[in-house]
């Protein structure tokens, strides 16, 4: 079985590709990726992985949008939910866009081979049909390590080279978009190039359920528990999804018994603990807990940067010769607290917006391009409360946060508390003016630069304002 095969445009094995082709491909897949941005906002994450991941753009055409989909049930399940906002999304994009037209794999060869007045009786779906398509990014090699989500990397890569399962199953759990389903993803992956032979059958929860009920419906049952007791090993996303919903759960108990029975590995994402999935049967969570529960901790400073970094190189061959000014890696970093998936689509708008202006992207740029997100991401700390805190660090009063005094002792302390409520808050110059004892916004932009010309000179300084920083933070 090969779940990476699904992600594949319908295209990809085309060998007489012209020029032409080529750069439609590739301006469908730009257009496709910034609607993917824009549909995961309004679907949520959850649906957007299932739903919408899996899809491709592969052409418009008087205003006929065409979507590749790996199979049947998925198209006929977006076209019911989904089109009007896909429609919507495109047609502001890049449109024009009226409808959308899918296409799926078997349903070509189903076409070719019958006539399209006969429906073809229900029939248990394949192994290739119920696993979920990987995503060719979601590899070890670009998972950035850091100490929130060492242990889980550590455990996902000992899965991954398919030795002797020694903890079953690998239960990974997180907040929304810490990396799980990335991990998920590069487990098989892995495991596919390592043993080709092995069958690893990766899909989320919805899946699972969608399928059971499909197969109930067919009366295909006992080819579904064929299907999934056959595997070498099976992993499942976002299990919270079934919790609540009986007989699904229960299906997957015995899925679940039979395959640990059998030595198989199991590797479960969800995005809390076992122990703490509302509506799940005890039985389920307390087997859920027998191997090895890992947790992807929020990222810190340092990981989110090292995300960056990472994906701005990548960044860099798509959008070649862009430039990127110093300190807008760090300001995001600092100012994107989120999650990764957040993260990674404000560094992509950066990037979109900057090639299309031509220009090299600033902190400037990026305060007016990533407003939205940054207001979203302002951890709501008070300009007060920074002034307290730096007042605190540097044992003057508050009131001389506000208080006329030139003497470099309380106008430096008052300079950085101006510098941290710049970058913290989302509050204009002016605003921040008159919370400083009613100052003209142009002295708050003075002491702003001071303070960033003195953190390249000044470690001590520097070292202050990151220790304020992570107090105010926390
Ligand atoms: N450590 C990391 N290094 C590189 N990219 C990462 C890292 N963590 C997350 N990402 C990226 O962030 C995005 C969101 O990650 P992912 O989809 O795996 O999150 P998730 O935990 O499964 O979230 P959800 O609960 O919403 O399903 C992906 O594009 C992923 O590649």
């Amino acid at each position: 079985m090969s779940p990476g095969r699904g992600t594949e445009s319908p295209h990809a094995g085309k060998s007489r590709r012209n020029a032409g082709q080529e750069t439609e491909l590739g301006e469908m897949e730009r257009l496709w990726g910034q609607a993917r941005a824009e549909l995961q906002k309004i679907v949520g994450a959850d649906s957007f992985s299932t739903w919408i991941e899996p899809l491709r753009l592969t052409g418009v055409q008087d205003g006929t949008a065409t979507i590749a989909c790996p199979t049947r049930f998925l198209s006929d399940w977006v076209s019911r939910h989904y089109s009007d906002d896909i429609v919507k999304v495109l047609d502001r994009m890049g449109g024009p866009v009226q409808r959308l037209s899918f296409e799926t794999r078997s349903q070509t060869a189903r076409q070719a081979a019958a006539p399209a007045v006969k429906r073809p009786a229900p029939r248990p779906a394949s192994e290739e049909e119920l696993a979920a398509p990987l995503d060719s990014r979601f590899t070890f090699e670009n998972f950035v390590v850091g100490k929130p989500n060492e242990l889980a990397h550590a455990a996902a890569r000992r899965v991954a080279e398919g030795g002797p399962v020694t903890f079953n199953p690998l239960f990974l759990y997180g907040g929304v978009g810490l990396g799980k389903t990335h991990l998920m993803h590069a487990i098989a992956r892995e495991l596919q190039i390592r043993q080709p032979e092995a069958r690893v059958l990766y899909l989320s929860a919805e899946q699972f359920m969608y399928r059971f009920v499909q197969a109930l419906r067919d009366r295909t049952v006992m080819d579904f528990k064929e299907l999934f007791r056959t595997v070498s090993v099976l992993m499942v996303d976002d299990v919270q999804f079934i919790a609540g919903k009986d007989s699904t759960q229960e299906e997957f108990f015995h899925t679940f018994n039979t395959l640990v029975d059998q030595g198989k590995q199991i590797v479960i994402s969800a995005d809390r603990a076992p122990g703490e999935i509302k509506d799940m049967e005890e039985r389920i969570k307390s087997r859920l807990q027998c191997g090895l529960v890992v947790d992807l901790h929020p990222t810190d400073y340092e990981l989110r940067l090292g995300i960056l970094q990472s994906k701005t190189d990548s960044f860099r061959t798509q959008y070649p010769g862009l430039q990127i000014a110093p300190g807008v890696l760090e300001f995001l970093a600092h100012r994107i607290t989120s999650n990764v998936r957040v993260l990674e689509g404000a560094l992509q708008r950066l990037f979109a917006f900057a090639s299309l202006m031509g220009r090299e992207i600033t902190l400037d740029m990026t305060q007016e391009c990533l407003a939205d997100i940054l207001r979203a991401n302002d951890r709501k700390v008070s300009i007060e409360e920074i002034q307290r805190k730096v007042a605190e660090h540097y044992n003057i009063r508050l009131a001389d946060m506000i208080g006329p005094k030139r003497v470099r002792i309380v106008a430096r302390p008052r300079q950085i508390a101006m510098y941290l409520a710049k970058q913290m808050t989302s509050r204009s110059l002016p605003e921040i003016g008159r919370r400083f004892g009613g100052r003209d916004h142009t002295t708050i932009m003075h002491g702003v630069k001071k303070i960033e010309e003195l953190r390249g000179s000044d470690r001590s300084l520097a070292e202050d304002i990151d220790l304020l920083r992570r107090l105010l933070e926390a």
